[in-house]
């Protein structure tokens, strides 16, 4: 029988799907699966899109030689599941059935659970979801919006905001317990977080709220976005897709890529300064908001996610927030390894992996 010494990591994002290899902390191939806009409109759900996301990867498994005997778990990025705290979860069947439901709304990322545990069911190996962007650790506080019907809710980066947490406490030679740290993952959508000695205790909602990004609006003057809702001309779904993905950038500029919008800047562009300058300010104003969440007590500002690749922009916010505390740059994330992590966390016994049933609230 062949040895079972393989992790593999399942992340599916809106025009992607990354497939990795792990064997112990080492990557032994990663694999980036394009998905193009045509591909996917067959697709009425997001979940419908299960069985040929599958094919793709175990077509890409034989294509590469890894066999799914030789794996020892499968971990998928976990998706928009019930409120519940961080850390690696098994996925069990409850779990799968809120995937499919869409229990907090529809995301690429929650076929990640349902691909990880199709593969790992054929083998009688475990599958696994880590730090799911349903991630709630919320004070109680944070939860009251204003209008009871309406919660605040937390979604969010969580993978890459608790890995960059523990690197920056590494780094630092530090535990992340003693640290208080503020997150901002700037990447097609903005999260910022602030992390009270290892708890994202608040942030804004990804998905709705907070700067604008890329392709996301943020939050907007509800008054004028109720206006435009009855006004007659746009459907349901128009407006849902104006806010996300047709938001941000890509609304002011027609584009989602941050590197043209720095090209444009660069060759005087005005309308493109305004709009990009407009997106570092606003994330400079979220991450002052969130100091005040940690009473001013911040030991560092974290910038992260494909856009701090970009000297332009967190240069502004540097000079917007360094007066808080100083601000470390790690552009880009490491979601693939982040979920390996969270695997290899449990397998040696550091800490235990959660079961979804025991940690949520399920009314139903
Ligand atoms: N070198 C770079 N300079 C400026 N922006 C960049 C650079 N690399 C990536 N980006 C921008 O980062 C954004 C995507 O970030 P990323 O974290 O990859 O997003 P996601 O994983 O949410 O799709 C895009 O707007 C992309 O153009
Ligand atoms: C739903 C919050 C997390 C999020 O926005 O992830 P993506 O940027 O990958 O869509």
């Amino acid at each position: 029988m062949m040895e079972r010494k393989y992790v593999l990591a399942i992340n599916p994002g809106s025009t992607s799907t990354k497939v990795a290899v792990y064997q112990g902390k080492e990557k032994v191939i990663l694999k980036k699966i394009e998905h193009s806009a045509s591909d996917l409109e067959k697709f009425d759900k997001i979940t419908d899109q299960y069985e040929y996301r599958l094919k793709l990867i175990m077509d890409w498994l034989e294509e590469v030689g890894i066999k799914t005997s030789s794996l020892v778990a499968v971990v998928g990025r976990g998706g928009l599941l019930r409120p519940m705290p961080g850390g690696t979860y098994l996925v069990t069947e409850k779990m799968i059935k809120d995937l499919k439901a869409g229990v907090q709304g529809e995301h690429a990322s929650n076929l990640g659970g349902m691909l990880a545990k199709g593969i790992a069911d054929k083998e009688g190996i475990k599958a696994y979801i880590v730090d799911p962007v349903a991630v709630d650790e919320f004070d109680d506080i944070a939860r009251i919006s204003g209008m009871p019907e309406i919660p605040r809710r937390s979604l969010l980066h969580a993978l890459n905001i608790k890995a960059v947490s523990y690197r920056a406490a590494e780094e630092l030679g530090e535990e992340l317990k003693n640290l208080n740290l503020i997150v901002a993952h700037l990447g097609g959508g903005i999260s910022v977080a602030p992390v009270k000695k290892g708890k994202i205790v608040d942030v804004n909602n990804a998905n709705e709220m907070g700067p604008f990004s890329p392709e996301r609006t943020g939050g907007l003057p509800v008054g004028d976005l109720i206006k435009m809702c009855y006004s007659g001309k746009y459907t349901y779904k128009e407006i849902k897709n104006k806010l996300r993905g047709k938001g941000g950038l890509v609304g002011y500029l027609g584009t989602n890529d941050a590197k043209e919008v720095t090209l444009m800047v660069k060759n005087g562009d005005k309308k493109a300064k305004l709009i990009f300058d407009a997106m570092a300010y606003q994330i400079g104003k979220e991450i002052g908001a969130m100091a005040t969440v940690l009473e001013g007590k911040v030991d560092r500002i974290i910038l992260t996610g494909g856009l701090a690749y970009s000297d332009l922009l967190t240069d502004y916010i540097k000079r917007m927030v360094e007066f808080i505390a100083p601000v470390i740059v790690y552009p880009g994330e490491d979601e693939m390894e982040a979920l390996n992590g969270g695997v290899l966390r449990v397998l040696s016994g550091k800490e235990k992996e959660k079961i979804y049933e025991n940690e949520v609230r399920i009314d139903d």
